[in-house]
C-alpha cells in the first residue's frame, strides 16, 4: 500500500471501499459497494488538493458520453471531505494487464484487429460528441465484465478535451506556438508529443495506430523499452527516437494496414474528420482474410482461425519454399525495401517457433520435414492463407503469356475465393483483378489500382442494387466479348462495382461472370 492509499477512509459518501483495482499518478481506483443499494462500482478516488485534479475535469465529460457502446456509466460523483470521487461501472481487466499476463512477446493478430475495430469505433463516438480522449493507451482500455466481456471500454477521461467550442460550435483553432505536452510517452502522436502541436482528432487516431503496432512488435515499440524517462535528457532522447522512427521501419513484417493507418493519420489536416468506418472495415477484412470469424467481439483468450482446406504437406512446403526462394533471388539494387520488409530469415525463425508452440492445432499445414533444419520453408507470420494464395496468382497473371494461361489463373482465383469462409474481395484480390485487367488491356497503359479508384466519391455511391445489376449484365455479356480489350473493360467494371459502397463480397452472379471469363479467354485464344 502506498502512503496515499493508507489514508483513504473505508467509507466515502455511502460507498464501502474494497480491494484496490489500480492506481495512477493522481489517485486510486477501488471496487466499492453502496451501503444501501448494494450497487457495486469502481470508485475513482483523488485528494481534492492534488496538483493534477483530473477527477474534477473527468466528471464533466461523462454526461456527453453516456449511452455510447464501450463508455462506462457514471453512477455518482462528488466531494466528501478531502476526497473527490467518481463512481463508475465496474469493468474487467485492462488491455495492458491482459497483454502482460499472457507472457507473449506480441499479441495475436485477431485480438489486435478487434482492438483496432473497437477502439476506432469508441473514438468515433467520443469525437462525435465533440471530445478528444488525448490519453489513448493500453491501461485506458478495459474489457467489460460478463455479459459485456467482449466489449472494450474506454476509461480515464482525465486528459480529455472538447475540440468543438460549446458556444461557437466551431473546431478549436490551431496554433503555431509550442504547447506543454499532455498525453502519454508511448503512444501520443509525434505531432503532439515531439513537436508541441495542438491535439485534434488525427492525434487520437495516431495514438491507436502506434498502440496497435506496439502490440505486434516483439518487446514493443523501441522507445517504450527503457521505461518512463526519469530526466529531461532521457525524455528528449525518447522524443527524438519517436520522431525519427519511419512508418516502414516500425511496421516491417506487419500486414500493410498498420503502416497505411499510421501514414493516413499523419497526413490528415488539423481539423479533418478521420474516416473511422473505412479503418474499421480494413481491420475487419484483415481478420477475415486470416480465416477469423467475421465478428468485432474481443475474445480472450483468442480463438484459433477457422480451419482452411488442408493442403498436401509436401506441396504446401514446396510452394512456400519457391516463393521464399524467388524473394531471395530478387535483385533489388540499391532499394532493399522489400528484403527489409519481409525479413525472411527472421520471419522463418519466428514462424517455426510459432509452429512448434501450436504444432497440434495450427490450421495452416506446414511441412514437418524440415524440423530441426534451418531451411526456409515457412511463410512470414503475417501472411494469411487467402492473401498468400492471391498474391501468388497475381504474380503469375503478370507473367502469363497467353489466354489459356490467364483462363487457368481465373479458375484458380475462383477456387481460392470459394474455398474461404469469407468471399470478400480483399486487397490482394483487387491486385489480381488489376493485373488481369492490365494484361488484357494494352500492358503499356498505366492502370490506376481498382481499390484506390473504388474510393472515388462516384463509386462510393454505387448502391448494392446497382452492383447486382452490373454484375448480372457482365455475367450475361461476357460470352459475347470479341476481344481481350472488351474483357479488360468487363474486369474493370467488375472491380469497380465490387467496392465498399456496394459490398465487396463476390456474389453467385460474380462467380458466374468469372467462370464465363475463363471460358471466353480460351475461346478468344
Ligand atoms: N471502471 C473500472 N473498473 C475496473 N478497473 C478499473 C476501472 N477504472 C480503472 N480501472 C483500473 O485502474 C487503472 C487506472 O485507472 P485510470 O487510468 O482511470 O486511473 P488514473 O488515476 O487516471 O491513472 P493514470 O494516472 O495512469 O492515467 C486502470 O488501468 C484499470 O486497471
Amino acid at each position: 500500500m502506498t502512503a496515499e492509499t493508507e489514508e483513504i477512509p473505508h467509507l466515502i459518501a455511502n460507498w464501502w471501499l474494497q480491494e484496490r483495482l489500480g492506481s495512477g499518478y493522481s489517485g486510486s481506483i477501488f471496487k466499492a459497494v453502496h451501503v444501501h443499494t448494494g450497487k457495486v462500482v469502481a470508485l475513482k478516488v483523488q485528494r481534492v488538493d492534488h496538483e493534477c485534479p483530473t477527477n474534477k475535469y473527468e466528471r464533466g465529460f461523462y454526461p456527453s458520453l453516456q449511452g455510447g457502446v464501450g463508455m462506462p456509466t457514471l453512477w455518482a460523483s462528488g466531494v466528501e471531505g478531502m476526497w473527490d470521487y467518481l463512481a463508475i461501472d465496474l469493468l474487467g481487466a485492462s488491455l495492458d494487464s491482459l497483454y502482460k499476463k499472457s507472457g507473449k512477446e506480441t499479441m495475436d493478430l485477431r485480438s489486435v484487429c478487434c482492438i483496432a475495430m473497437q477502439i476506432i469505433s469508441r473514438l468515433e463516438f467520443m469525437h462525435s460528441r465533440g471530445i478528444l480522449h488525448r490519453d489513448i493507451q493500453l491501461g485506458n482500455a478495459t474489457v467489460g465484465l460478463p455479459p459485456n466481456a467482449n466489449i472494450i471500454y474506454m476509461i480515464d477521461f482525465g486528459f480529455s478535451k472538447r475540440y468543438i467550442d460549446a458556444y461557437t460550435h466551431r473546431h478549436i483553432p490551431d496554433s503555431k506556438g509550442k504547447r506543454d505536452f499532455i498525453g502519454n510517452y508511448w503512444f501520443s502522436s509525434v505531432g503532439v508529443h515531439c513537436r508541441g502541436k495542438v491535439p485534434s482528432r488525427r492525434d487520437d487516431l495516431e495514438a491507436i495506430a502506434l498502440m496497435l503496432i506496439h502490440l505486434l512488435t516483439p518487446r514493443g515499440l523501441s522507445w517504450t523499452r527503457n521505461g518512463v524517462p526519469k530526466t529531461d535528457a532521457a525524455h528528449e532522447i525518447l522524443k527524438r527516437e519517436k520522431r525519427l522512427a519511419r512508418p516502414e521501419d516500425l511496421c516491417r513484417g506487419l500486414p500493410n494496414e498498420f503502416e497505411e493507418l499510421l501514414r493516413y493519420c499523419r497526413q490528415l489536416k488539423f481539423q479533418e474528420c478521420p474516416d473511422y468506418q473505412h479503418w474499421v472495415e480494413e481491420f475487419r477484412e484483415l481478420a477475415e482474410s486470416y480465416g477469423f470469424p467475421s465478428s468485432d467481439d474481443f475474445i480472450w483468450p483468442p480463438p484459433k482461425p477457422v480451419s482452411t482446406k488442408p493442403k498436401s504437406k509436401v506441396s504446401a512446403a514446396d510452394d512456400l519454399a519457391k516463393v521464399l526462394n524467388d524473394l531471395g533471388r530478387m535483385n533489388l539494387g540499391d532499394n532493399q525495401t522489400l528484403a527489409d520488409r519481409t525479413n525472411v530469415a527472421q520471419a522463418v525463425r519466428q514462424a517455426k517457433q510459432d509452429v512448434r508452440r501450436d504444432s497440434d492445432k495450427h490450421t495452416v499445414t506446414i511441412s514437418s520435414d524440415s524440423e530441426g533444419q534451418d531451411n526456409d520453408t515457412v511463410p512470414p507470420p503475417f501472411v494469411s492463407p487467402k492473401a498468400y494464395k492471391l498474391a501468388k496468382l497475381t504474380v503469375k497473371v503478370s507473367s502469363a503469356t497467353d489466354n489459356v494461361a490467364l483462363s487457368e489463373l481465373v479458375l484458380e482465383f475462383i477456387k481460392v475465393m470459394q474455398s474461404n469462409t469469407s468471399r470478400t474481395l480483399i486487397k490482394d484480390g483487387f491486385a489480381f483483378l488489376d493485373a488481369l485487367n492490365k494484361q488484357l488491356e494494352d500492358p503499356s497503359v498505366f492502370i490506376v489500382p481498382m481499390r484506390t479508384r473504388s474510393k472515388d466519391v462516384s463509386s462510393q455511391n454505387e448502391t448494392s442494387h446497382a452492383k447486382l445489376g452490373v454484375v448480372a449484365r457482365l455475367r450475361r455479356e461476357v460470352g459475347n466479348a470479341k476481344s481481350n480489350r472488351q474483357l479488360a473493360i468487363m474486369v474493370q467494371d467488375f472491380g469497380r462495382v465490387t467496392n465498399r459502397g456496394s459490398g465487396r463480397t463476390i456474389t453467385k452472379d460474380g462467380f458466374s461472370f468469372l467462370e464465363g471469363l475463363a471460358r471466353q479467354l480460351r475461346a478468344l485464344q
